[in-house]
């Protein structure tokens, strides 16, 4: 299937919300009808778990609902380990790792996993998106994030706009996003992708690894706002693209 040939009207939205370290935040997610969740096995990450408390907070999760494992720059090895512990889980790669790596981390693809794309925030900076998809072409999406100090989870936006008109690809927009902005984020990005999920840590959190419940309810009507309204206004979509 090409860019082209998909209606992006039809699609819903989906949503992963990323960072859980606590049972009643995972319950929140689910409550409030996250899609996926993730868990940050990057132990300088201030939403660190290891692989055995990503398992015991997985277990909570009802069928339909994807555990993500995400990792920086971590050995196959560990990343083979921490599988086992979790074995419905998609991993995400947000370091520097090679498709190379990626693949043999992922068991030469018997796991789904999705590639990181850090984004800079500079827009001097030139940033390849075709040939970066290119590059990762087994991964089955790629994650938008602002390039941030410490790899992920800053809760810095990079310039939507500066994404190429259409990417033969499944997007998950990320980094900065909010109640506020997520609407806009939608309309933006979602003709320019096959398929758009959306990605969010610091904007639903009290504080680094504490998630506030109203603020994932925000975050996820604020999703179905935009699924509506582009169901409703297409227009919506080309007075953005
Ligand atoms: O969340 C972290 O602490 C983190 C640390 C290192 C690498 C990646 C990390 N998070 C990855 C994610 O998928 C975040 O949800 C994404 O970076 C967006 O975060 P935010 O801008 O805080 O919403």
């Amino acid at each position: 299937m090409t860019a082209a040939s998909h209606n992006p009207l039809s699609q819903r939205t989906r949503i992963k919300i990323c960072g859980l370290t606590r049972e009643q935040d995972v319950d929140a997610a689910v409550q409030a009808g996250a899609d996926a969740v993730g868990f940050v096995l990057y132990p300088k990450s201030p939403r660190f778990v290891d692989a055995k408390r990503a398992a015991q907070l997985a277990l909570r999760l009802p069928p339909f609902v994807t555990p993500v494992l995400l990792f920086v720059n971590e050995p196959t090895e560990n990343v083979i380990a921490a599988c086992e512990q979790v074995p419905a889980a998609m991993l995400q790669f947000h370091g520097d790792e090679t498709p190379e790596q990626c693949r043999a981390a992922s068991g030469n693809g018997a796991r789904p996993w999705m590639r990181a794309a850090r984004i800079p925030l500079d827009a001097a900076q030139p940033f390849d998106l075709i040939k970066f998809a290119t590059l990762h072409e087994q991964a089955r999406a790629l994650l938008l994030d602002a390039h941030v100090e410490g790899y992920g989870g800053g809760g810095k936006a990079f310039d939507w706009s500066r994404l190429p008109p259409s990417v033969n690809a499944h997007l998950v927009l990320s980094g900065g996003l909010t109640p506020a902005n997520v609407t806009d984020g939608i309309v933006q990005v979602r003709p320019r992708c096959r398929t758009l999920a959306v990605d969010v840590s610091s904007g639903v959190e009290a504080a680094k690894g504490v998630k506030d419940p109203e603020k994932i309810h925000q975050f996820v009507a604020a999703v179905r706002a935009a699924d509506a309204l582009l169901a409703r206004c297409p227009n919506a979509l080309l007075s953005t693209t």
